[in-house]
């Protein structure tokens, strides 16, 4: 696990634009896996930023996200379909048909996982997949507890991770109980994996990753197995890692 430690928010999202950056011009129809949340918004404004000013094109990157909510429509505002717009797809120069996300208002939400899965399939895979990483160590939707053999599921969302993702809705009743993400086995797939953390409230979790044993109660150790995992964290985030040098 290579680990970048970086002074502050903007920083860790200079260096993960970078590395990105650098990917998609090497690779320009590459599979990107991608993250919502607030942590990678800086790292898209400078994709978006850096698409404008140098060209770097998007037109034949496929993309696949991580999760999306239960019972929103694309065009609700807290839909991910809508952030991945506002963020990202709105701004560049991706083909839609290209863009991939699970369908929170299928009428079958099962075969809706098994569809999902299907297509990352047909694609060929994920090259890199961003990550952010919850409070209590989940990543995508993969709650404590959720077993790593897991692929694309119906999550139950605790009420820790409700409370974080409120401050996008207009009330604590809005946010959704379930969503669909992808699973923990189908994370590990990813040939190449680069985690995204800053600030204090994400500290136990970078430490239970970095520090810990591999477990069920912290969804993230599971890439302790993952051959490619880089990790770009400011020094709020890794402030109780011991492993890293302050
Ligand atoms: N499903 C998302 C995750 O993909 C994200 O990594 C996490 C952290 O969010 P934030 O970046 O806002 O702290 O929470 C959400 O629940």
């Amino acid at each position: 696990m290579n680990v970048i430690q970086v002074e502050n928010y903007e920083d860790m999202s200079q260096k993960a634009a970078e590395i990105l950056i650098g990917k998609i011009r090497r690779f320009p129809a590459m599979n990107l896996g991608l993250a919502t949340g607030g942590t990678p918004i800086g790292t898209y404004r400078r994709l978006v930023q850096d698409h404008q000013m140098n060209g770097t094109s998007y037109q034949n990157i496929t993309t696949v996200n991580l999760d999306e909510y239960v019972g929103l429509s694309e065009h609700h505002p807290c839909s991910y379909r809508y952030y991945m717009e506002a963020h990202l797809f709105g701004k560049v120069d991706i083909d839609r048909r290209n863009t991939h996300l699970p369908n929170g208002n299928a009428e079958d939400l099962k075969a809706e996982c098994d569809r999902y899965e299907e297509r990352i399939r047909e694609i060929g895979g994920i090259d890199v997949q961003l990550l952010g990483i919850g409070r209590n160590g989940h990543i995508g939707f993969n709650e404590p507890g959720t077993p790593f053999d897991m692929r694309t599921h119906i999550a139950n969302l605790s009420l820790s991770t409700r409370q974080a993702n409120a401050r996008y809705f207009s009330s604590m009743d809005e946010v959704p109980t379930q969503a669909i993400s992808m699973g923990i086995a189908t994370i590990l797939e990813s040939r190449e994996i680069l985690l995204l953390a800053s600030g204090e409230d994400k500290a136990d979790a970078l430490q239970g990753l970095l520090n810990g044993q591999k477990r069920f109660s912290l969804p993230a150790s599971a890439l302790l197995d993952h051959p490619c995992v880089t990790i770009v964290a400011d020094k709020e985030a890794l402030s109780k890692s011991s492993l890293i040098p302050s």
